[in-house]
């Protein structure tokens, strides 16, 4: 499913209302339709009473309209108004004059006090105040009215997007309402499914508002949801090499952890051949948690870390491989950074970069625009800003578009981590994942998503969706972790434990409630 930013919502409305001749009354008409019937469905609506509180836009206007259906439906409403009546226009205003005819209570407030009887005794709110059009941080009686509904402890419906979240970012300006149910319009905006916008929504719904699929589908909306095809088949002749050869560089003094994560992870999540190249005195350590990974010993600086004479071996080692990953556990030694420098611009395959190695780049990004073979970046917020030259508060502002730009510039697949984890393409598409916990925030979380990606390259999917998979099956692998042993407490040992069962759930069928969730809005 595509997601679209507010500027595209708007073409979208404006084209089915001058191109296609929908009136926009007709529109609002099926806003209002399909979240009255989650009204229903979810509180019921007979002999059940509602406040109904409405901003001075077109999200105000959805709410009339679902107003007049409660009170045809059998339920009884007070609308609230928090604008000036005379504000209202089109079909907001058309809806207004309407439910001015009929026998409901409408209430132009003045006070926020005002709203304590109608709430305390009704059994759900409607939150038609703010939609696309927040344009600022919202202040004054907006903000009294939603701290009130967030404090009355009854069940709320928003309307498009919970009223004081920004429909493009998912930030949230000021304050916003906490909703239990939201029926987005026409197609989810990226604020509906951003933290921490997603998480004030509750359960999301998406009404088409009867825009033909071209619409919703075009490629010019670049934003979708992470739902990578299956894994191809396993060939029942399959040998270790037709599974994927991967070579992981990495490690340094007391960086065990992260290359073993990482080697492990490629085998857990179905590679077949897991090369690790790290430090000589490292691995006979490494060896007694990771037997089934093949150790490149490599020479060390005075640190411990891999010294700069190996470049010509591991330049001549990963061109034989289907991917090679750089990075986890490197260290930040000068000589070894220097050495990542060197080995991007040449590697001739796949190359993934991760952890130090992309503090290496960072200070050396014209090796990446130098890279002939396809590069593979997968930050966090902190190692974004490092490569983007941004600031982690303008990234936070403007996640989708800085991830656009950057990896258009560096020509790279960017995984930008985090609670919805984005996978952006140098072309401009993004894909925004769905699975995933926040169990998972966790030291060497992100070296099995390393392994998890070139895993699903070696077993043969494009580029591009092995990394839209990995990304699902990391966040699937912990989520079958923290249903079996909780959130707190989960260790990158359990996520990797869990990829075998994540690569069968995801063949064999998902259990219903995670395909719900992985698949984002229900349509209406
Ligand atoms: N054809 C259409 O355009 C359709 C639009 N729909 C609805 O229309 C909404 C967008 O309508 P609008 O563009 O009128 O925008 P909104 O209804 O979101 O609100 C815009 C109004 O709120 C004011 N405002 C913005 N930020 C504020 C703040 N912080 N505090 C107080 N007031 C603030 C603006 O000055 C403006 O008057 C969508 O979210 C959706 O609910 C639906 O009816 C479907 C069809
Ligand atoms: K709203």
């Amino acid at each position: 499913m595509r997601v679209c930013s507010v500027r595209e919502m708007r073409a979208m409305d404006r084209y089915a209302i001058e191109k296609l001749a929908i009136p926009e009354e007709i529109l609002m008409e099926n806003a209002g339709l399909a979240s009255a019937a989650v009204l229903n469905r979810e509180i019921g609506i007979p002999g059940r009473r509602f406040a109904v509180f409405c901003g001075g836009g077109n999200n105000g206007g959805d709410g009339f309209v679902v107003a007049r259906k409660i009170l045809s439906d059998g339920g009884s409403v007070t609308v609230f108004l928090l604008s000036d009546p005379e504000k209202f226009q089109g079909a907001a205003r058309t809806n207004l004059e309407i439910i001015k005819r009929l026998p409901l209570s409408l209430v132009r407030l003045d006070s926020p006090e005002r709203i304590r009887g109608d709430v305390a005794h009704c059994h759900g709110i409607v939150d038609a105040i703010l939609g696309t059009g927040l344009d600022r941080p919202v202040g004054g009686l907006f903000k009294e009215v939603i701290e009130r509904i967030n404090a009355s402890g009854k069940k709320v419906l928003s309307l498009d997007i919970p009223s004081g979240v920004n429909g493009d970012t998912g930030e949230i300006l000021g304050v916003a309402v906490r909703a239990d149910y939201t029926v987005t319009f026409g197609l989810p905006k990226i604020g509906n499914l951003l933290y921490p916008g997603f998480a004030r929504g509750g359960k999301l719904h998406v009404c088409h508002i009867t825009f033909p699929p071209d619409l919703q589908t075009g490629e010019s909306i670049r934003v979708r949801i992470n739902t990578p095809p299956p894994v191809p088949p396993r060939d029942p002749d399959a040998h270790k090499g037709s599974m994927g050869e991967a070579l992981f560089i990495a490690g340094a003094a007391n960086y065990f952890g992260a290359p073993c994560f990482a080697a492990l992870s490629f085998l857990k999540a179905g590679g077949g051949y897991s090369r690790l190249a790290a430090p000589a005195s490292m691995i006979p350590a490494m060896a007694q948690r990771g037997g089934e990974i093949v150790f490149v010993p490599q020479r060390e600086t005075a640190a411990g870390s891999l010294s700069e004479e190996n470049f010509e071996a591991l330049l001549a080692l990963s061109s034989t491989m289907d991917m090679v990953v750089l990075g986890p556990g490197l260290s930040l030694e000068g000589e070894t950074q220097a050495l990542v420098g060197r080995l991007v611009r040449d590697i001739p395959v796949p190359l993934l970069i991760d952890g130090d190695g992309l503090t290496a780049i960072a200070s050396r990004l014209e090796q990446i625009r130098a890279r002939k073979a396809p590069t593979i970046l997968t930050p966090h917020l902190g190692e974004m800003a490092r490569i983007s030259g941004k600031g982690i508060p303008d990234i936070r502002r403007n996640r989708i578009g800085v991830l656009q730009e950057t990896a258009a510039d560096l020509r790279a697949l960017i995984v930008l981590k985090g609670a919805h984890s984005l996978i952006g393409m140098p072309d401009g598409r993004v894909s925004v994942n769905l699975s995933g916990n926040a169990g998972m925030a966790t030291a060497g979380s992100g070296d099995v998503l390393t392994g998890t990606i070139a895993a699903m390259y070696g077993q043969g999917l494009p580029l591009d969706e092995a990394v839209c998979k990995g990304v699902f099956i990391h966040g699937l692998s912990g989520d079958l972790a923290a249903e079996s042993r909780g959130e707190d407490g989960m260790t990158a040992s359990d996520i990797l434990e869990f990829l075998p069962e994540a690569r069968r759930a995801d063949r064999a069928g998902l259990p219903e409630h995670l395909r719900r969730r992985y698949a984002g809005p229900e349509v209406l």
